[in-house]
């Protein structure tokens, strides 16, 4: 399932060549990290206002495609700075399992 996240990430790689005029992700590489996150905050605000209209009845088609605007636009985030979903992906392995109620509880015991 996540091995999409892969095959994207590969094409974000490869993209980091290209020229700005024949790729929108090589545009968003060209105007830099300030515009790669304008971009990841105006689709967060979009996914959570497709959730609100999920929640009072709309069709959950249009917080699905938010959603993945997000996901796409955290990837470009992640590739602009040299990191990848395998990165986020362990990190979620890592925790799985593990209570947020324990982990929070470990986090301040260890004065984190
Ligand atoms: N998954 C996506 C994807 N999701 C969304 N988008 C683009 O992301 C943009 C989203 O911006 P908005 O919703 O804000 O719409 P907009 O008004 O057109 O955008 P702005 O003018 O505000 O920047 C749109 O242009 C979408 O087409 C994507 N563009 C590319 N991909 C993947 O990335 C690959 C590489 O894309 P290119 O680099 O363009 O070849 C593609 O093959 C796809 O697999």
């Amino acid at each position: 399932m996540s091995d999409i996240l892969n095959q994207l990430h590969q094409v974000l790689e490869q993209r980091k060549g290209a020229a700005p005029d024949s790729s929108y992700v090589a545009s968003l590489y060209d105007k830099g990290l300030n515009k790669i996150l304008e971009k990841v905050g105006e689709e967060a605000v979009e996914t959570l206002l497709a959730a609100r209209d999920t929640d009072a009845g709309g069709d959950p088609k249009a917080l699905i495609n938010e959603t993945a605007d997000l996901w796409f636009h955290s990837l470009i985030m992640l590739a602009h700075l040299g990191l990848g979903p395998d990165q986020v992906l362990a990190e979620l392995e890592q925790r799985f399992g593990l209570s947020g109620h324990d982990e929070k509880a470990a986090r301040s015991e260890r004065g984190d």
